[in-house]
């Protein structure tokens, strides 16, 4: 059973159990451009008692830079160094994993946050938001030139996405040997600032189906993301609380990684998902109603 925090010596008792807070951001920190309140309060709480601030997101949406400009824009002090999205986890996993030859390329489903982090890590890549591929003429198969040097098709959240991106990625990955089947991530839906939408989960499901095949994801909950920051950052598992409002990804991520876990009811997972009889199996350390509750400490 999850530990329901609701006091102030409960909230007083986590902070100081652990030094590095792991923040995932739709859901937690804010609803698209709204942020949920409290949140803002909290992280300054939370940096005044020393605590190391990460956020962890599976929105490919932005590049680690584009969210800095977020941060800055609604007040919240964040550093690029402290941010990790499904997007620069994809591009390092391409570069450094896959090992991508330099004369091979990407063809990417999705939007600016995945083009910016390829190139930055100097990963050639055609699609995303290029205007050829942002139509909704009719795809003419006919026409269609495939590029034998696309090695990876990279599919994340595209609020563009049409039945050419998805015929043309379907093309390479039936028709060049050995090319890669990547997604950023698999979240379902997104808690939008008016409401749920389509998730990246929902935009690859048609290459799924078609292609009768799962590809092999890079965001949470899978151990990519968590080697991504390990490379850079120098944590404690035993002292790092992953906070979080989806539990096949937030909370799974925190327990693969052996982090603890604190659920959030702002964003996806309701009371209803993780009490009575269909409860999920996925049972986070801790849950409060919102992050803005750990306001109390301070006699906020
Ligand atoms: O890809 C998606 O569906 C959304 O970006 C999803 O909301 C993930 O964002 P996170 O909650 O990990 O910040
Ligand atoms: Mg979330």
């Amino acid at each position: 059973m999850p530990a329901h925090l609701t006091t102030r010596p409960e909230y007083s008792l986590l902070i100081d159990r652990y030094d590095t807070w792991m923040f995932d951001c739709d859901g937690v920190l804010w609803h698209g451009d709204r942020l949920i309140e409290g949140a803002v309060e909290v992280l300054e709480i939370l940096r005044k008692r020393g605590k190391r601030i990460l956020f962890v997101t599976n929105n490919a949406s932005k590049s680690r830079k584009s969210y800095k400009t977020k941060f800055d824009v609604l007040g919240v002090q964040a550093s690029v160094e402290e941010i990790y999205g499904s997007a620069y986890a994809s591009a390092v996993y391409i570069s450094s994993v896959m090992k991508l030859p330099k004369d091979k390329k990407v063809y990417v489903i999705g939007m600016a946050g995945i083009e910016e982090e390829l190139r930055e890590e100097g990963v050639s890549f055609i699609g995303g938001t290029d205007p050829a591929d942002c139509t909704l003429e009719p795809f003419s198969l006919s026409s269609f030139s495939l590029d034998p040097d696309v090695q990876a098709v990279l599919c994340g959240l595209d609020l563009s996405v049409n039945y050419t991106k998805l015929s043309k990625a379907f093309q390479y990955l039936t028709r060049n040997p050995g090319c890669q089947f990547l997604v950023t991530n698999e979240d379902s839906t997104f808690p939008s600032a008016d409401g749920l939408l389509p998730g990246a989960g929902a935009i690859s499901a048609p290459l799924r189906y078609a292609l009768e095949k799962d590809p092999i994801s890079i965001g949470k909950p899978a151990k990519t993301m968590l080697d991504c920051i390990q490379a850079k950052v120098n944590f404690d598992p035993e002292r790092t609380i992953m906070i979080g409002d989806r539990l096949n990804t937030d909370i799974l991520f925190g327990q693969a990684g052996g982090l603890a876990t604190l659920l959030v009811l702002t964003g996806i997972t309701s009371k209803q998902d993780i009490t009575g009889p269909n409860a999920s199996p996925i049972v986070p350390d801790y849950v409060t109603q919102s992050i803005g509750d750990l306001r109390v400490v301070d006699g906020q």
